[in-house]
């Protein structure tokens, strides 16, 4: 940390006149803004006027370019109008003095850093936006290299006006006409309060941080560290920067943020808005594939089994038979000649045809194989009068439509619900239970109408199998289907696509068009080919199966990474597994690594009990320094079983400790009679499963049967570990004497 405090002056005068000279400037930058947003308005409208034509009719090659221009001017004053009404709120919250100790305060240049860069009519900056180069002695400055900054401020601000201001100076001692104030920006800020939603830490990135936001953007960046130390919200702070640095490379390309789950991506999804970004995609694991939406998890066993690259030889298996219902012969009559192909004939074709292309889009190459195999059985009269007559047969065409129809990856994974079917298949693979639990899951999938997480990269897989399912010819399409795909605004649906932030499969506009039928369910909307991105994110990355590795290198082929995690958090099992799909995801690029090691969330009494429960069992655990302290030690109780009543009472003190939020964690065991729970304290109190706080935090916790939560993670002590750093301030443990 960066701090010293020596020469702090801050009287109540002092601080009242700091205050407003920083007021003074803060409202020529809004002064400022207001008329770069009149401005703003001005070229929307002058670029929808340029637009109208007076006439009706066909538009004249002039009027499209017009047209094209229109459209860029509106799309950029309407990036800008939004980027400035969002970022209206703090938008200036660092002051930068700098100089040496000798330099005369009127030759002291000052710089004030904001979320965005605002210039004056004579181009001169007001504010420079955070991710500037000129911003960056902002973050890296520190008493052993000041690069050049006497005293670094963070304003406070509430809306536009000025209400504190922290600062820190990075010299020996401040110069005699330098106010000093407050005890520190960043303590201030890990001390308040925790809402639902994770907040930017702009005005206090540190220095250790800002080195990993800033690392060039080709190649691996990996950032790891222990509970707590920044790596979600640096990564984002990165994407944020990225977007800056190379806006035209990373806005066309696309940058995919990929969290463990949809809690995590509510949780997250204000940070990059709120630092004027919202061209990311944000998906949960679940969400990876287009068209797919899954939450539900499987038990760690069946995860363990669908995680594991050992399945991938069952589903090669299972995409290269027949469709279901194919016919086993082939017979048809062309140009007055029998044709009669049997099974092993009709096996070797598709073996021949899938050797060099994809079920779904080799439809033309096996109906030729088809024909030449026709012919060679016949060789009767004029080969090209038969061929000709084979071309244009329509019970060829009959045929074909079922022996070579187009397969949907996800019915190749439903006919796994038949156990000796997938026993077959998984001969050599897997053993007899894993096969049943594979096929048992799958019932229960067709009984649930939803897939699991770790169902999402079995589909990718045999999707990248197969090919993608070739639409019919629009002409073909039956009038429903035309109207279901192309018309689903009239039912409320404005984005069809598989969306950014999306809850579940209960999401209201959804439930209209989902045909409640458990397998329609399941095979309802299109899977899409993957779209590559430009850059992917990866947080929590401890907990990817090597399956979900490979669904990810299919968006990422030619991407850049920054992938974020910690071993000792883990929930998946075989890590070595994982870690050599995580490397050929990433290719042969360049890897860089940085490393956090300050815990800026949990109090230090907190962190030192999930510590001692970790280190034990976990000796390599990352273990970072807690930076703050409460004087209050968690609280750690033996209560009577069921804990309702004694969960009830820790929510109340909590409640009366702690202004913001309060997560009761508890195993399925207890989830049922402790849901009433949800929402109490005006809507504070949230009641959520182990494996759903991944990432998240809130101010206080109470943890419900800590060996109930081993006992049925499947990352065990890893995943209480990551339960015990969930709180901030306080800490509640409840330890139910007969389970
Ligand atoms: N420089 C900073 N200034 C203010 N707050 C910070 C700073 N760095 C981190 N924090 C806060 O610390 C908390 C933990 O950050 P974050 O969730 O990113 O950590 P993490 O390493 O991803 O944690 P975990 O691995 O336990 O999920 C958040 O509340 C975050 O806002």
């Amino acid at each position: 940390m960066t701090t010293t405090r020596s020469g702090a002056t801050d009287t109540t005068a002092d601080v009242a006149r700091e205050i407003a000279f920083e007021q003074a400037h803060v409202d020529r930058v809004y002064a400022e803004l207001e008329k770069a947003s009149s401005r703003v308005a001005d070229v929307e409208a002058e670029g929808l006027a340029r637009g109208r034509t007076s006439r009706t009719g066909d538009v004249r090659d002039e009027e499209l370019t017009g047209l094209f221009e229109r459209d860029a001017l509106v799309y950029a004053a309407a990036k800008r109008r939004s980027a400035i009404e969002k970022q209206y709120e703090g938008l200036v919250f660092g002051r930068l003095d700098l100089g040496d100790m000798g330099t005369p305060a009127a030759e002291r240049e000052v710089r004030h850093i904001g979320r965005l860069g605002v210039r004056d009519d004579d181009y001169e900056p007001l504010v420079i936006d955070w991710r500037a180069p000129a911003a960056s002695a902002f973050y890296r400055a520190t008493p052993v290299d000041p690069m050049g900054v006497i005293r670094r401020r963070v304003l406070r601000c509430k809306g536009a006006t000025v209400v504190g201001a922290e600062d820190d100076l990075m010299v020996p001692e401040a110069p005699d006409d330098l106010v000093v104030l407050g005890d520190g920006a960043l303590i201030a800020a890990l001390t308040r309060s925790r809402g639902r939603q994770m907040r930017d830490i702009v005005a206090t990135i540190q220095r250790h941080q800002d080195e990993a936001i800033r690392a060039p953007s080709r190649g691996v960046t990996e950032i790891t560290g222990g509970p707590g130390t920044g790596k979600t919200v640096v990564a984002l702070h990165r994407a944020a920067y990225l977007l800056y640095s190379e806006r035209r490379r990373f806005e066309s390309g696309g940058i995919l943020v990929v969290g463990p789950s949809a809690a995590y991506t509510a949780y997250i999804e204000r940070v990059l808005p709120s630092l004027g970004e919202d061209s990311v995609a944000l998906r949960a694991l679940g969400d990876l594939v287009d068209g797919v939406t899954a939450v539900r998890l499987d038990s760690p066993e069946v995860a363990a089994i669908k995680g594991s690259l050992r399945i991938r030889r069952l589903l090669s298996r299972a995409a290269s038979r027949p469709p279901v219902g194919a016919p086993k012969q082939f017979r048809v009559f062309v140009n007055g000649h029998a044709v009669r192909l049997d099974e092993p004939v009709l096996h070797r074709i598709r073996r021949q045809v899938l050797r060099s292309g994809q079920h779904n889009l080799a439809t033309a190459q096996a109906r030729e194989s088809l024909a030449q195999e026709a012919w060679k059985s016949v060789r009767q009269g004029d080969r090209d009068e038969f061929l000709d007559a084979f071309d244009s047969s329509r019970d060829v065409d009959e045929f074909m439509q079922t022996w070579w129809r187009q397969i949907d990856p996800r019915e190749v994974l439903l006919a796994l619900a038949d156990t000796d079917h997938t026993s077959g298949l998984a001969r050599g693979v897997l053993d007899h239970e894993e096969a049943a639990a594979i096929a048992g899951s799958m019932r229960e999938a067709l009984q649930l109408g939803t897939w699991s997480v770790a169902d999402v990269a079995l589909i990718d897989d045999v999707s990248a199998r197969l090919g993608q399912v070739q639409e019919p010819e629009a002409e073909e399409r039956g009038f429903y289907e035309i109207e279901e795909f192309d018309d689903l605004s009239a039912y409320g649906v404005t984005d069809v696509r598989a969306g950014v932030g999306r809850r579940g499969p209960d999401a209201s506009s959804r439930s209209v068009i989902t045909p409640t039928d458990a397998r329609e369910r399941l095979l309802h909307g299109r899977i899409e080919r993957p779209s590559s991105s430009a850059h992917v994110l990866v947080d929590e990355a401890q907990d990817l199966s090597p399956m979900q590795w490979r669904t990810l290198a299919r968006r990422g082929r030619n991407a850049s990474w920054t992938v974020v995690g910690d071993a000792a958090q883990a929930s998946w099992g075989d890590l070595d597994e994982a870690l050599a799909a995580r490397r050929e995801a990433y290719g042969s690029q360049e890897l860089r690594r940085f490393h956090m090691d300050t815990n800026y969330r949990n109090a230090r009494e907190i962190f030192d009990y999930a510590r001692d429960v970790i280190l034990p069992l976990v000796p390599d655990a990352d273990i970072p320094a807690a930076v703050r302290e409460t004087g209050v030690d968690p609280i750690d109780r033996a209560v009577e079983a069921p804990p309702v009543a004694a969960a009830e009472a820790a929510v109340d003190e909590l409640l009366g400790e702690v202004e913001g939020s309060i997560a009761v964690i508890t195993p399925t065991r207890w989830a049922d009679r402790l849901a009433h729970l949800e929402g109490a304290g005006d809507g504070r109190v949230q009641v959520i499963d182990p494996l759903s706080t991944k990432g998240l935090e809130w101010d206080a916790t109470v943890v419900v049967d800590p060996d109930g939560i081993i006992e049925e993670s499947p990352g065990g002590v890893r995943v209480l570990y990551v339960v015990l750093t969930r709180a901030a301030h306080r800490m509640t443990v409840l330890r139910p004497s007969t389970t």
